[in-house]
């Protein structure tokens, strides 16, 4: 089946948390409509671009594209951006059943407010290996009153501008700033707005049990979600089924998506608060709030406790607990090949390059070309970005990730790591400590085309000789998306069996921005004839295939 999409991509004034500022709308919403497909259906997303002065690019998040890499939606990867004005056809297949994201990939756009959810259910007939009574789905995100403008201004600037705390959480797009707080320009904020003025609403009736999908599309948080006085027993993660386990609050991070199950089994004479609450960094933000309600309590009436406090944004050993209790579920689970081709070890630094604030890899600090990489590498186009390939180890001897380092050999590059097609490839992504003294920090990242099995966690320095003997190679569950902990390392595996061009990098906003990110290509040579749609910029402006 086909499901067809129309939507006009535009800015808007908007107030999610009662202060109104530029938001980039899908028809007038966001977050944007959720798509709703069933496995194999085909999803054509019509998109026109109304932004009038400014590109824009889809990604589909978790989507993988196999076929169809030049719809995944990565401007300079995968795409030109598309141009004001223009209408571009993004056309793919859903191969999987599972809870997906969308969001905008091109500048800091996402941090506007261009995102949404995408949901394939089953092919009637095949049942999920859990019940529930019904489906709901939640988008957390983190809200900025700043411009994309001001802040991707400040983030290339001498001196460098940080974008700071997001001054709201969002629960499904709505949120409440205070409008008291001190020195707001006049006319700004108001309280009685009514996008603001009344908090995101779950409604459930007493005794039924709830599939909640939960996505988070932050530009920076790492959260901690929790439902007052309710368990959730989590079951899926990334689109994979998960050997269930209970939580009082889910760990979720920015470009994951998780599905729990909730029982509406508590007292039904009042509501009860769901909270989202920053962690990992220590933060001003407010919790995002948005009420449970149990019907037929009035959905506003406010729950008559205080929202929960959750645990403290400095626990990573509960949020490391966490990624270890998540295993394959049984009768699900794909084993990991049990060795791999390539081991690719990736030290994540903050760094300067000529004065200006970067994030790097192994001291690559990674450039977008002009020329989007799938059209460079199919048409030979070598002269468009640097043939040099990036490195698979750093000095892992001589580097203490514990101190603050000027690590001042780190470049800007355009260089892509080249994979073997169908070989297996092992990352390890290696934290340490940033240019602040006694400071590391949470990053997601997050792997387009593939999903990888997340095969350890450590903390401290990967030991390349005896950690890889504790890798979980039985049971690890598979993502697209995964967290390093502060002064910590995560591995994981994946095989490079999608043709195309594939993005990998920090899921934080800002991060990506400053070059926290590196491209992996494969089997680019077996795919057919690319839609010309996706030329225009750089070497293909009045493009002829060579
Ligand atoms: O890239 C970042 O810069 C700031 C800080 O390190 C310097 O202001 C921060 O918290 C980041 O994540």
């Amino acid at each position: 089946r086909i499901r067809h999409y129309k939507w006009e991509v535009k800015y808007e004034y908007k107030s999610q948390d009662c202060y109104k500022k530029l938001a980039i709308t899908i028809n007038g919403r966001t977050p944007g409509p959720t798509i709703e497909a069933q496995v194999n259906d085909t999803v054509v997303v019509e998109l026109k671009n109304s932004l009038l002065t400014e590109n824009v690019a889809i990604h589909w998040h978790g989507i993988r594209q196999k076929g169809t890499p030049w719809f995944d939606g990565t401007g300079g990867v995968t795409q030109c951006p598309i141009v004001p004005g223009d209408t571009f056809v993004y056309k793919f297949v859903v191969d999987r059943p599972g809870t997906y994201l969308y969001h905008a990939h091109y500048g800091l756009q996402r941090e506007a407010g261009l995102n949404g959810m995408i949901r394939v259910s089953l092919p009637p007939g095949e049942s999920e290996p859990y019940t529930y009574d019904h489906d709901r789905s939640i988008l957390l995100t983190d809200w900025y009153h700043q411009s994309t403008y001001e802040q991707s201004t400040g983030l290339s600037s001498l001196p460098f501008v940080w974008v700071g705390e997001p001054q709201s959480l969002l629960i499904h797009g709505k949120g409440k700033f205070d409008c008291s707080t001190p020195g707001l320009k006049a006319g700004l904020c108001n309280a009685t707005n009514p996008e603001c003025s009344s908090p995101y609403v779950i409604t459930v009736v007493p005794g039924k049990t709830y599939r909640l999908r939960i996505g988070s599309l932050t530009s920076l948080a790492a959260l901690s979600f929790e439902i007052e006085g309710h368990n959730m027993t989590v079951v899926e993660a990334d689109g994979h089924n998960v050997e269930p386990f209970v939580v009082k609050n889910l760990f979720i991070y920015s470009g994951e998506t998780y599905s729990v199950l909730i029982k509406a089994d508590q007292a039904p004479t009042r509501n009860y608060w769901a909270v989202s609450k920053i962690v990992s960094r220590e933060s001003t933000t407010p919790n995002g709030l948005a009420i449970f309600n149990y019907y037929p309590n009035h959905p506003r009436r406010s729950p008559p406790t205080v929202p929960p406090v959750g645990p403290a944004w400095n626990d990573v050993a509960s949020r490391l607990t966490q990624g270890e209790a998540m295993k394959a579920r049984q009768g699900y689970i794909l084993p990991p090949p049990q060795t791999s081709d390539r081991v690719i070890v990736m030290l994540n630094t903050q760094n300067e390059i000529n004065g200006y604030r970067r994030w790097s890899v192994n001291n690559i600090s990674y450039n977008l070309p002009d020329t989007p990489y799938l059209i460079a590498v199919k048409d030979r186009l070598n002269h468009v970005f640097d043939q040099t390939p990036p490195p698979d180890r750093y000095d892992s001897q001589n580097y203490d990730i514990f101190s603050k380092r000027n690590n001042t050999n780190a470049t800007a590059s355009s260089s892509i790591y080249k994979l073997q097609f169908n070989s297996t490839v092992d990352i390890i992504l290696q934290n340490a400590n940033t240019m602040i003294p006694n400071n590391s920090e949470t990053h997601p990242w997050h792997l387009h085309g593939h999903d990888f099995w997340v095969i350890g966690y450590g903390q401290g320095k990967f030991d390349i000789n005896s950690d890889p003997k504790k890798y979980n190679l039985v049971d690890p569950i598979m993502k697209n998306t995964v967290s390093v902990q502060p002064y910590g390392w995560t591995a994981l595996r994946f095989v490079a069996d999608n043709p195309g061009v594939w993005a990998f990098h920090c899921h934080i906003e800002a991060h990506f921005y400053l070059g926290m990110g590196v491209v992996f290509e494969e089997g680019v040579e077996m795919l057919g004839r690319y839609p010309t749609s996706i030329t225009g910029c750089g070497d293909t402006k009045g493009y002829r295939r060579p």
